[in-house]
């Protein structure tokens, strides 16, 4: 480089231009290149200020003196701007050298790969640019690198192998000198050896591949992610060839079709399908499958190795090559067999009731619309029937409710063979049927209502028992009763309540003043709801007496109502809507504490201890806490046990009899009194009767009120008279009106009497001055432990 500078010229590569001569104005030698000395075969300094021949400039193409000859010498001489000239001698081969050696220079300079030479001690000589940005380090740290000194071994070693002439490999993660990168790279040292074959140095390739080991991790995982998919996933994946034969089968699609994976690869698809599929899914619909492009998706029947025939939904991808050409199908099948299942019978479930099969409500209702739109047009009648088991719910109680649903489905069948194939039969739920009986008038419906009565009334014989039930009917016609199915349902309802309370086992049209009847059972609830708080209930008082010493024992306490908006209610009236609304819950803490509270106040004001009879309905006796209630009223209140009765209708003690049978133990062990009210209108067994925790039984006052001239009556109060007897009960006769029913009563021994003719039952303060009036009569109930906590008597 120092000649160059001294020259004052820019000379290209020696050895790419070979001898070089710059030659002064003065015709004498400036600068001679290495190779013009070696040509020459003198020194540079006997060369420089040398004279040139005059023939050289004369004759460009002679050979020049004093040069050496050497063969095929070419000779070229070239006029500088400033009047010097430059000469040049090359051989023919040293240019195609040349350009060799500039086309590699260019590859080495330009190349995408990160390219040095290092010589023979292992450091770097030169390198390309893309070298340097791999190394993130700049050229002049890179030239003069001495990679044998480098602290990878790896790198070393690669270095070396080159060096002793083989290709050394070196693969890794290289971290820059700034530390600022961090490459997967691949280095590849090759030797490089001299026309000897002695190695000078070497050639190093980079390549960063960063990326591609990214790609290549990525893809990796991503199969991996994939297979697991494949394997784990609920869904079949079956791949397909471009025949529709299996390539590929998921252990899914085992657990599917039942094949395993090795029976099924290249079975044809038809494997999976049965007859009917078959022949809907044909070669040319599989062929428009593979020709399909993107996903399509489709529900069908599929086979199971077992034979059995599952719903699956298919969701299909055709796969193709990067060239577009079709390689086959990729499925994945859902098997949707109990979905589909589940969903026909959410839909079953929405219009059929499970138990019985009819048509719900929401199917009846829909199809009565049909019907009204029918009937209307074609000007013609229909009937609506309600239907209701009579006592249903003794059945549950006392059979229990697997018998009550058999029997709800057996009454069903029943029912569907009275009926044309026009009827709709629905369940309502409960015990409740409804009929829908398009172009019916009045006789067909109450001819279809006394068949209905009938299939009902059959004998039943469900497990081991055998039994009958009634129902009751109530009907409602259109368009009379009404021209839509609201009105009528409504109609037909109230016709069914007003047959149960006409005796049951029966059926009723409606009529208008049913309506009025229903109104004021409505109002009448309304108005009971608020019964208590406006206090417009109060307790009448009735009482007993004993027939042996004409003695008043105790008072019955009756319930009354004057409602501010519908008067005087009676008893008879409101107790049952008060049942059925449950009203009578509180009601009845109310009698049974204003009562007792009443007994209390009496003996304070003077009287001797009385017996109070409250009666208690069916739904309070159900209420399980109900010897704690009548406890903390005992307890509230002051009165002794002894002193409180409680009376429970027949058909209360008959249901449940083993509840029953408890709840009376339990009451009785709270000292309180219990009777039967009403006996002798159910059919109560005497074996039943004897396990009862009671004290009385009272004799219901329709065999009393012709005791007189009625001999049927006479003998059946005579029976039970003896019956409680020899049962160790007192009877107790109600509704005794004349003289000579109490003088037939104390000639049977019945042992106390209660009636008009004693006394009708009285406001609390008239009740107080009539005891009074009868002190002498009056007779403190024995006193026993319960009572002995009772003031004592003052009369
Ligand atoms: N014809 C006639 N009737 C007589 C005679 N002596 C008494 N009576 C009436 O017979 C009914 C006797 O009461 P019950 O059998 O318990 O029958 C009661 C009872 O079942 C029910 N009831 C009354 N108060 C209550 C109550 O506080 N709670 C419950 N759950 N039911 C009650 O209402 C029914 C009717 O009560 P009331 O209308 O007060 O009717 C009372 C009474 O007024 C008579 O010599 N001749």
């Amino acid at each position: 480089m120092d000649t160059e500078k001294a020259s004052g010229f820019a000379l290209p590569h020696e050895e790419a231009l070979g001898a070089v001569w710059l030659v002064g104005r003065d015709r004498r030698i400036e600068f001679a290149n290495a190779a013009a000395c070696r040509l020459s075969g003198l020194p540079p300094d006997a060369m420089t200020g040398r004279p040139v021949d005059q023939r050289f400039f004369s004759t460009p193409d002679a050979p020049p003196l004093p040069l050496a000859q050497g063969p095929g010498l070419r000779f070229s001489r070239e006029p500088l701007p400033d009047g010097r000239l430059l000469i040049q001698a090359a051989h023919p081969l040293h240019e195609t050298w040349r350009q060799s050696e500039a086309r590699f220079r260019l590859m080495f300079e330009c190349s995408p790969v990160g390219s040095f030479h290092f010589d023979a001690t292992g450091r770097i000589t030169a390198c390309n640019d893309r070298f340097v940005a791999l190394m993130g380090s700049s050229r002049d740290a890179l030239e003069g690198l001495d990679m044998l000194s480098l602290p990878d071994n790896r790198i070393t070693n690669a270095v070396r192998t080159a060096l002793a002439g083989d290709s050394g490999v070196y693969e890794g993660r290289y971290h820059s000198v700034t530390g600022r990168r961090d490459l997967d790279v691949r280095a590849l040292f090759a030797p490089l050896t001299d026309h000897r074959g002695e190695v000078t140095g070497g050639l190093g390739l980079v390549e960063d591949f960063s990326e591609r080991k990214h790609a290549e991790e990525a893809l990796l995982a991503y199969r991996q992610r994939l297979a697991l998919l494949v394997e784990q996933t609920a869904l079949a994946v079956i791949e397909w060839d471009e025949r529709f034969c299996v390539r590929d089968w998921n252990p899914a699609a085992s657990q599917m079709f039942g094949y395993s994976r090795e029976e099924a690869i290249g079975q044809h698809a038809y494997f999976i399908l049965d007859e009917t599929e078959r022949q809907r899914v044909n070669d040319q619909v599989l062929q428009s499958l593979l020709s399909q492009r993107g996903g399509h998706r489709f529900t069908n029947n599929n086979l199971t190795r077992a034979g059995r025939t599952i719903i699956c939904e298919w969701f299909n991808t055709t796969l193709v090559d990067s060239d577009g050409r079709t390689l086959g199908v990729i499925s994945l099948v859902l098997d949707i067999t109990e979905r589909r299942l589940a969903e026909q019978q959410i839909r079953y479930l929405a219009h059929y009731d499970p138990l019985t099969g009819l048509p719900n409500r929401a199917l009846l209702t829909d199809r009565a619309v049909q019907a009204l739109n029918a009937a209307q047009s074609e000007d013609r009648p229909l009937a609506l029937m309600f239907l209701d088991i009579d006592h249903f719910k003794n059945v549950n109680d006392t059979l229990g409710h697997s018998i009550g649903d058999a029997l709800l489905a057996k009454l069903a069948r029943r029912f569907g063979t009275a009926l044309r194939r026009t009827d709709t039969v629905s369940r309502l739920g409960g015990d409740e049927f409804i009929f829908l009986l398009p172009d019916c008038d009045a006789d067909g419906a109450a001819h279809v209502a006394q068949q209905l009565l009938a299939e009902t009334a059959r004998d039943c014989r469900i497990g081991l028992h055998e039994f009958s039930v009634s129902a009751s009917i109530g009907i409602a016609l259109y368009p009379v009763d009404g021209t839509d199915f609201e009105t009528l349902s409504r109609a037909a309802d109230i016709a069914m309540y007003r047959a149960k309370q006409e005796g049951r086992n029966t059926f009723r049209l409606f009529e208008p003043k049913m309506q009025e009847r229903a109104a004021r059972h409505l109002a009448i609830e309304n108005a009971l709801r608020r019964a208590l708080e406006r206090n417009e209930l109060t307790l009448h008082y009735q009482p007993q007496q004993c027939l042996k010493s004409g003695r008043i024992l105790g008072v019955e306490a009756l319930l009354r109502w004057k409602s501010a908006e519908l008067g005087d209610v009676p008893p008879a009236e409101f107790i049952p809507l008060a049942e059925e609304s449950g009203l009578i819950v509180p009601i009845g803490e109310w009698v049974m504490r204003t009562a007792a509270r009443q007994m209390v106040a009496w003996m304070a004001a003077g009287l001797p201890p009385l017996v109070v009879a409250v009666n208690l309905s069916m739904v309070q006796f159900r209420q399980s806490n109900l010897p704690a209630r009548v406890g903390a009223i005992l307890a509230d209140t002051g009165l002794p046990a002894g002193l409180l009765e409680i009376e429970l209708t027949e058909s209360v003690s008959m249901n449940q009899p083993e509840a029953a049978i408890a709840m009376t133990r339990a009451l009785q062990a709270c000292g309180v009194m219990l009777s039967v009210d009403d006996f002798g209108t159910c059919y109560s067994s005497l074996a039943y009767l004897k396990r009862l925790s009671i004290d009385k039984l009272k004799i219901d006052r329709s065999f009393i009120g012709e005791l007189d001239t009625d001999h049927d009556d006479q003998a059946i109060v005579s029976a039970i008279v003896s019956l409680a007897g020899s049962l160790g009960l007192q009877t107790v006769a109600e509704g005794v009106e004349s003289p000579g029913q109490l003088d037939f009563l104390s000639r049977l021994g019945c042992d106390i009497a209660q009636g008009y003719l004693i006394s009708r039952p009285l406001a609390a303060p008239d009740m107080f001055r009539w005891l009074k009036s009868r002190a002498g009569s009056v007779r403190a109930a024995p006193l026993t432990a319960a009572t002995a906590g009772a003031e004592p008597s003052s009369v």
